[in-house]
């Protein structure tokens, strides 16, 4: 067995403390655990009662938990108002450091904007998108509330080391292709279930020319493959952008796999060769070359998530419009992911321009993402998203129809009322 290591198995054999490979059974610590109102209060209540013999009740770091509010905020239901009451009560009894009440913005962009996230951290999450870390070369993986409740017991979790599949992207995007139309087109050709278990790694050249808006966009749809992780060497653009936000942070070099690594799989891919993809009802695997869907008529334009709603997002989609208002009969939604995604948003005066072409813009949250608050389609309408998921009745109705794009795409199709190659217009 050769003794190079892939990324995944660096990471893992630190936290667990001995030098472990892809198939070993491991207790692994954790250095952050996330948690949100729509699967916190259920860890909540499964911590109280793994304690519910200990005098103390106290969750494992108080520093090392992340509490956000972002599904169902402002609370849109009695429920989610009593969800929000019993998470609040529970960062104040248990002094949580990083408590963002419903201003911040969606877990999954506040985490490493906030600093939260470091290259080479195990990160977990009670959501299923955690693996959008990868992207500043964490291994970031979701869990169930009931595991994410033993974390807080303990600060530790059982996990089987994934193999990994390495997707090696190389050569140069053509104009208005983007890492949402790369992650789409893997996605496709992988299938919905093609990763299961396994660490995604993606390198390449067209990777590492990625910015960090583009690559958590790569890295948090490892998911939809199946994927437990979505993970990318961190290279300068991750350092620089993680020292900003993590005073003094050095890269450790040696984080990376190494040549003679084993993989499960590793595929080939020419970025070049790439056209706009789009993701057809219902299944995020059912991937298209925008040709092949242009001309269908949509209803409404969902422009955010934590998939793509951020400030350069936006931007593109706002250069692709150039002015021109939302076609007659298009409702369209635009959310910047976070409060600090919104400002710059803000100051770039795009929410003025998204609003004079008729598009709404709401305060950072989920949205229409996963049906919730608000934006839901009635039965029988198309929706075109910038999100991750199109499963039936993911957006309201299970007679309504959900593709997903980039947002360049989103944007052309939103001037134009259907469906349209962003580089059409
Ligand atoms: C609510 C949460 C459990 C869910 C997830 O785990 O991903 C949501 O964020 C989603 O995108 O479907
Ligand atoms: S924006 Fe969508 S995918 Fe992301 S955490 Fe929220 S519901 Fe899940």
């Amino acid at each position: 067995m050769s003794n190079d290591l892939t990324i995944t198995e660096k990471i893992f054999s630190r936290a667990s403390g001995r030098p472990v490979k892809a198939g070993d059974f491991v207790m692994a610590s954790i250095d952050r655990a996330m948690t949100h109102d729509i699967t916190g209060p259920l860890a909540v209540e499964g911590f109280y009662e793994i304690m519910r013999d200990e005098k103390e009740k106290k969750v494992w770091d108080p520093g090392k938990i992340i509490i956000l509010f972002d599904h169902q905020v402002p609370a849109d239901s009695l429920n989610a108002a009593k969800n929000h009451i019993l998470l609040r009560k529970f960062a104040k009894d248990q002094k949580i450091k990083h408590f963002y009440d419903l201003h911040e913005g969606i877990c999954h962009q506040v985490m490493p904007e906030k600093g939260h996230v470091l290259p080479g951290q195990l990160v977990v999450g009670s959501d299923s998108h955690t693996c959008a870390y990868g992207a500043v070369g964490a291994f970031g993986t979701g869990i169930g509330s009931t595991d994410m409740a033993a974390v807080f017991a303990l600060g530790r979790l059982w996990f089987r080391v994934p193999e990994t599949i390495r997707f090696e992207v190389d050569g140069k995007l053509g104009d208005r292709v983007y890492s949402k139309d790369i992650i789409l087109k893997l996605i496709g050709d992988v299938g919905a279930d093609g990763a299961r278990y396994k660490a995604c790694e993606y390198a390449g050249d067209a990777i590492r020319s990625l910015d960090m808006s583009q690559r958590m966009t790569i890295s948090n749809m490892a998911i939809e493959m199946g994927g437990k992780a979505g993970i990318i060497e961190p290279d300068r653009t991750t350092e620089a952008y993680v020292r900003q936000r993590s005073k003094g942070f050095k890269l450790d070099r040696g984080l990376k796999s190494d040549k003679g690594a084993e993989y499960s799989e590793v595929r080939e891919y020419d970025a070049g060769e790439l056209e706009p993809q789009v993701a057809c009802p219902h299944n995020v695997d059912n991937v298209v070359d925008v040709g092949k869907v242009e001309g269908k008529k949509i209803d409404q334009v969902f422009l955010g998530s934590c998939t793509n709603g951020r400030f350069e997002d936006l931007k593109t989609a706002a250069e692709v419009m150039d002015g021109r208002p939302v076609a007659k009969g298009v409702r369209m939604i635009v959310i910047p992911a976070s409060h600090t995604e919104y400002m710059k948003v803000l100051k770039a005066g795009l929410v003025e321009e998204f609003m004079n072409a008729g598009a709404l813009v709401e305060s950072p949250c989920c949205g229409p993402c996963m049906g919730g608050s608000f934006g839901l389609l009635g039965p029988g309408e198309v929706g075109l998203s910038t999100s991750n998921r199109n499963f039936k009745g993911r957006q309201g109705s299970p007679e309504a129809f959900v593709y997903l794009c980039s947002p360049a795409t989103a944007a052309a199709s939103a001037i134009k009322g259907k469906i349209a190659d962003p580089r059409s217009v």
